[in-house]
């Protein structure tokens, strides 16, 4: 099996402090596509989930909060009274790396719970 396709979600990030190049942008449409409706630029993908009340965009957060510590990489996040923006870019390579993958992966699962 290609790298590139396997199971992103259960990977786990690996730490990052530059020294390796970004995703090239076959990759970056390769690794899209085990994505559920992840939007990308050259530097970052983002996705906004839906919810139905501000509680449960609150509960969603807090438990993306926490993967996130697990992982170590850090989404930026736009919350609203019923949906939550969540945008991944690799800050030390200022462009996207696996990392970014594997945690929207992470939490495309959450969501689906
Ligand atoms: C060592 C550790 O991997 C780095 O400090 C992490 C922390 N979280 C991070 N989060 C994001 N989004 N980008 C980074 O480059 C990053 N670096």
């Amino acid at each position: 099996m290609n790298d590139t396709v396997c199971d992103l979600a259960s990977k786990q990030c690996k730490p990052c402090e530059g020294g390796i190049p970004p995703l090239s942008p076959d990759t970056i449409s390769t690794l899209l596509l085990q994505l559920e409706s992840w939007q990308a630029t050259d530097k970052s993908i983002f996705k906004t989930y839906p919810f139905k009340n501000y509680y449960q965009t609150i509960a969603f957060v807090n438990a993306l909060a926490w993967i996130s510590h697990r992982e170590d990489h850090h989404p930026d996040i736009t919350v609203g009274y019923n949906k939550c923006n969540v945008t991944y870019t690799t800050h030390a390579i200022n462009g996207l790396s696996e990392n970014d993958f594997i945690c929207a992966a992470k939490i495309d699962k959450l969501f689906s719970i």
